[in-house]
């Protein structure tokens, strides 16, 4: 963490204050990677407060995959938000390209359909690496050390807000290309991803609640 003193100087608060201003990028799709990424580094902190406790020792070995995965996971989420970044600008850049001519605008079309194709893969990646951290917010859930058992909670809810906020960049990217069966395959596997970690993100919250009740 920067200087927590001077907020000016903090990365969070330079992200944030790029998120807020008028310009295309960062945009939803990095800001769902990050939440993304908030819930693998949750669910990283409850393994590192289960792992070398005596309490613990049995599911000790487990959690250390666990965090091996979430680290993993962080590390590949939070390099999304600049994907993501690049992926958008692209769109934008491809959308400024002129369009006098004919050849221009065939040039133009090609080069928008392209950069639509990219900015529905990166938060589609960005989904599928949320529904893993969903899986192992789960365990942590279920076997983490119960003092920090609300994190877990807090972690597959973020998780879930990152999947479902890249989901709609998906939806939103999926419905301007022509290439309707790249598309249908994009929305058919979301749709899968979805449809499990709804369900799961839900049981998961109800786990904690009861657990801090
Ligand atoms: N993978 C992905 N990531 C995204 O972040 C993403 C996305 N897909 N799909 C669509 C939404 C929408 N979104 C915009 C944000 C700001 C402007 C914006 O600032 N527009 C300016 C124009 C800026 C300019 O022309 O340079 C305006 O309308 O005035 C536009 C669009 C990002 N999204």
């Amino acid at each position: 963490m920067g200087d927590k003193a001077r907020p000016e100087n903090d990365s969070i608060q330079t992200f944030l204050t790029e998120l807020a201003s008028a310009a295309p990028t960062p945009g939803g799709g990095g800001a769902a990677a990050i939440s993304g990424a908030m819930g693998a580094a949750l669910v990283s902190m409850v393994c590192n407060l289960t792992i070398g406790k005596k309490k613990y020792a049995e599911v000790e070995e487990e959690l250390k995959d666990v965090l091996a995965r979430s680290e993993g996971l962080r590390a590949g989420l939070t390099g999304m938000i600049a994907q993501d970044v690049a992926a958008f600008d692209a769109v934008m850049g491809a959308y400024g390209l002129p369009k006098g001519t004919d050849e221009e605008k065939e040039a133009r079309s090609k080069a928008i359909q392209a950069a639509l194709k990219e900015a529905c893969d990166v938060p589609l990646s960005c989904c599928r690496a949320c529904r893993a951290v969903i899986d192992l917010a789960a365990i942590t859930a279920d076997k983490g050390n119960l003092n920090v058992v609300s994190d877990a909670g807090v972690a597959v809810l973020s998780a879930y807000a990152g999947l479902k906020s890249a989901a709609l960049n998906v939806y939103v990217n999926a419905k301007g290309l022509e290439d309707r069966d790249f598309a249908q395959e994009r929305l058919d596997e979301l749709e899968g991803i979805l449809a499990e970690a709804g369900p799961l993100t839900e049981k998961v919250y109800e786990v904690v609640k009861a657990k801090v009740n």
